[in-house]
């Protein structure tokens, strides 16, 4: 997908939702058990009563390779039954030599047909270049992320005073640009929003950690909108477990259109 299309999917849904598609066994409803395919079953119901509210949809892959061959089933069949015009995000969190990265890219781009997968930049530029190589792909880069263990590096102050997601950010610049590449800003991560969004004016920012995790939609749209939007904003058990009843699909359709109906007051007032 371009830039151009996703921006164009914002403006057409005034929305800037992505629903993590976090499916686990334990958490679905139960009577779903008794069918063939639970995880599918499952995420075919919450993508029909989410679609008019979510431009974006992120299965986070670990809960489908924790069920083995099943899972990766039941995720290949979840990207296929996705309609052409949402944006895919496989939430893998990959990065490895060059050669590796590059099967990786294969692995979702070409075989499952992501839009863009989630990697993680500390090896570098060779680990990350191979995933930009693939026409109208993204990726998406873990910047400064949500959880509380990103303290332990992505805060270190460098040489030049410059905390290490800067470092990040800046040079990664060198590898790909506004039309491939987004970046991974927690919801959680208010106090320097506003320096990351002077630093990348014109990046998406994929931002997690709204829902379950605290974050607050105002906030982040508030300093992360920018002409063509800009922002996904995921929100994955908020949406999808706010019900574990029969109800399940209905009430997570209503908390994506909650969202939506917030995000379409933020983008009418850029
Ligand atoms: O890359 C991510 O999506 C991600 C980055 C981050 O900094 N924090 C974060 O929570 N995530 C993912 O976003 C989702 C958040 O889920 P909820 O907290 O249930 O909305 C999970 O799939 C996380 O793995």
């Amino acid at each position: 997908m371009t830039y151009e299309q996703l921006a164009g999917q914002i403006r057409e849904k005034s929305s800037y939702l992505c629903v993590g598609l976090d499916t686990a066994l334990d958490k679905i409803p139960q009577y779903l058990l008794k069918e063939k395919d639970p995880v599918f079953e499952f995420n075919k119901q919450i993508i029909d009563a989410t679609i008019d509210y979510a431009v974006a949809y992120k299965p986070n892959i670990a809960f489908y390779e924790a069920l083995g061959p099943s899972g990766w089933e039941s995720l290949q069949k979840t990207i296929d039954y996705l309609p052409k015009e949402v944006f895919t995000i496989a939430d893998a969190k990959r990065g490895d030599i060059g050669n590796t990265s590059n099967m990786y890219a294969k692995a979702f781009f070409e075989n499952m047909h992501f839009d863009s997968i989630t990697v993680a930049p500390y090896m570098g530029s060779d680990s990350v270049e191979p995933f930009l190589t693939f026409k109208d792909k993204w990726v998406i880069l873990l910047a400064l992320t949500s959880n509380t263990g990103a303290q332990d590096f992505q805060f270190e102050e460098l040489a030049n005073q410059k905390p290490l997601y800067q470092k990040v950010i800046e040079q990664s610049q060198n590898w790909g640009n506004y039309e491939n590449m987004m970046y991974v800003i927690g919801a959680t991560r208010n106090e320097q929003f506003e320096h990351i969004r002077k630093l990348i004016p014109n990046h998406f920012l994929l931002v997690p950690g709204v829902g379950a995790q605290g974050g607050s939609l105002k906030d982040i749209s508030k300093i992360g909108l920018n002409n063509n939007g800009g922002l996904l904003v995921n929100s994955s058990r908020g949406i999808i477990y706010a019900s574990t009843e029969k109800d399940f699909a209905h009430v997570a359709g209503q908390k994506a259109k909650e969202l939506q109906e917030e995000m379409k007051i933020y983008l009418n007032e850029l």
